[in-house]
């Protein structure tokens, strides 16, 4: 039964989402009547062609523009201004090349006022939770592309944000790497008990890591469907790809996307 007290499980809500950008081509319309619901702890993965607003629905919750239509709320209420509960991280780390990686975790705790030992307490929780306490010293041009990601992550995390929102953070990187990023990142977040909203391009990657994947049409996009993905929680990532349960989830998301694939080619 549930209770007035108890906690709202639907943390990100979008309901007849719209947005339309106003260019001087005229508008552009991105998104239309996105509805989907987000529990907290969920890890959502989104897919679809270039340019169907997958990046546009991300922005909307972090509140870097309001919808044009519809609603956007976060815990309850409508997304108005930049929501301060949310982390976002996208392909670019965008690490500070002249300072070092713990400096660059530092960051902020320095905007929160945290003092010089509690940041460095912090940061070294923080370098030990994504491996790369024997690399603290290290400034980014002295770290691999996996290493770079681990960092921008360890300072996301230092935001302390409720809600990640990843564009892509893992595309750049090769198979072995990114297979590596993303038994950690699955493994960080939910020792952590994060929400996550992942996009990606990779639909082996769509399925490994994800609750539930959303699949965006053609732009301007909308959810065409929301695939369950009902694997453990706890899974093996290097092992899923001999689990016929997940041949079976890539090859419908596969077969899901093939419209849109189809059409592309045709263009
Ligand atoms: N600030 C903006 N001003 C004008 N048009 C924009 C803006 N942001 C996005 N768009 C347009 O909105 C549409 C959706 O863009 P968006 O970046 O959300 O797509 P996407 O699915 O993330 O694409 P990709 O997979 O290529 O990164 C595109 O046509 C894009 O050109």
């Amino acid at each position: 039964m549930t209770r007035v007290d108890d906690p709202v499980t639907d943390l990100i809500v979008f309901e007849n989402a719209s947005k339309t950008f106003v260019t001087p081509n005229g508008p552009v319309e991105a998104s239309r009547d996105i509805n989907l619901t987000v529990e907290r702890g969920e890890f959502i993965t989104l897919v679809g062609p270039s340019g169907c607003g997958k990046s546009t629905l991300l922005n909307m919750i972090a509140g870097i523009f309001p919808p044009s239509g519809g609603k956007v709320l976060y815990d309850g209420n409508p997304v108005e201004g930049y929501n301060g509960h949310v982390g976002y991280m996208t392909q670019n780390d965008h690490l500070l090349t002249w300072r070092t990686v713990a400096a660059n975790i530092a960051v902020p705790l320095e905007i929160a006022g945290l003092s010089r030992g509690e940041r460095r307490d912090r940061v070294a929780e923080l370098a030990d939770l994504v491996g790369l306490t024997k690399f603290v010293d290290s400034y980014p041009s002295q770290l691999s592309g996996g290493m770079r990601k681990r960092c921008a992550l360890a300072r996301l995390l230092a935001y302390s944000p409720e809600t990640l929102l990843l564009d892509e953070p893992f595309a750049a990187l090769d198979a072995q790497l990114r297979l590596r990023m993303q038994m950690e990142l699955r493994s960080i977040v939910h020792s952590l008990g994060k929400t996550v909203l992942f996009v990606t391009h990779d639909l082996d990657e769509a399925v490994a890591l994800a609750d539930r994947c959303a699949i965006f049409t053609r732009g301007p996009g909308t959810i065409r469907t929301v695939l369950d993905i009902p694997l453990e929680r706890e899974r093996d990532l290097m092992r899923l790809r001999h689990d016929p349960r997940y041949v079976e989830l890539t090859a419908t998301l596969w077969d899901e996307m093939a419209p849109d694939i189809a059409e592309e080619e045709a263009v």
